[in-house]
């Protein structure tokens, strides 16, 4: 069966590599996200990976004032690093071909973020990380995973997340959150449907680019999405 994606941004919640551990990474959760993975690159499509830093570290979460906004912010970005080359260890493990590139300049461990390199990369089948969001603070990796979609000119954003759709509110906070199986970009901003940030919906809204949320931990969930079956909640 044909795929209904031929290039695809996958972004991973760094949240989510923790398992059930409280903090880092469990090996596992990874080596099952890079399983998934590969069964979509063995159906022949092109694959760009933007993976979140919750697991480490996030600016915003600095109350006390130790560290400041902006420093924090690099902080996260090299948090998405760490999460982004064990990514990369773990497809290679398993026989994917891959490349890292990096928003913020780290020669000895990722290419430089160039578009038309990417762009090379994808169409050799080399799956293409990228690491370090936008490279810029008061942003996050939602918003460098739809600005890189929209940049390599993927088909779909596929954000593999914790839970299984977009709710009326938080499923994890609110037990009578229903699930939208389809929504707006409009609605989710009217709505302040935190499952994404406002700016990356507003990226994706005026690039008219499709999301569609999912849950990650349910195995082979990623594949069916691909294939075009009805598997979480379609933004568009
Ligand atoms: N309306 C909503 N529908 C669904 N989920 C929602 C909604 N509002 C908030 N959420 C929450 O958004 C979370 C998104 O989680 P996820 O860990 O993917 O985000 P993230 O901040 O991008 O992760 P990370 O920064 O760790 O990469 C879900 O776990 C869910 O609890
Ligand atoms: O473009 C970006 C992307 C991320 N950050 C910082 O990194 C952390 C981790 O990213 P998450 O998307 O929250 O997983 C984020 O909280 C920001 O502090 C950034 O500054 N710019």
């Amino acid at each position: 069966m044909a795929t209904k994606y031929k290039r695809i941004l996958l972004k991973l919640s760094g949240e989510s590599l923790m398992g059930d551990r409280e903090f880092g990474i469990d090996h596992q959760r990874l080596a099952r996200y890079a399983n998934e993975i590969k069964q979509v690159i063995d159906e022949g499509v092109s694959v760009g990976i933007v993976i979140g830093g919750g697991n480490i570290f996030r600016g915003i979460q600095q109350v006390d004032g130790a560290i400041d906004r902006v420093q924090g912010d690099y902080m996260g970005m090299l948090a998405t690093m760490i999460n982004s080359m064990a990514l990369q260890s773990s497809l290679e493990s398993i026989g994917v071909i891959t490349r890292l590139q990096s928003a913020i300049k780290m020669e000895q461990i990722a290419e430089p973020f160039i578009k038309r390199r990417a762009v090379r990369h994808l169409e050799k089948n080399r799956v293409v990380i990228f690491g370090a969001g936008t490279g810029n603070p008061y942003f996050t990796t939602d918003t460098a995973a739809s600005l890189r979609a929209i940049e390599i000119n993927a088909d779909v954003i596929l954000k593999g997340t914790r839970v299984d759709g977009i709710y009326t509110a938080d499923p994890e906070k609110d037990p009578n959150a229903k699930k939208y199986e389809n929504i707006t970009y409009q609605q989710c901003i009217d709505e302040d449907l935190n499952i994404m940030d406002m700016t990356a919906f507003t990226l994706c809204k005026e690039n008219e680019l499709p999301i569609v949320v999912f849950d990650m931990d349910s195995g082979g969930n990623l594949l069916k999405v691909v294939k075009g079956e009805k598997v979480g909640t379609l933004v568009s």
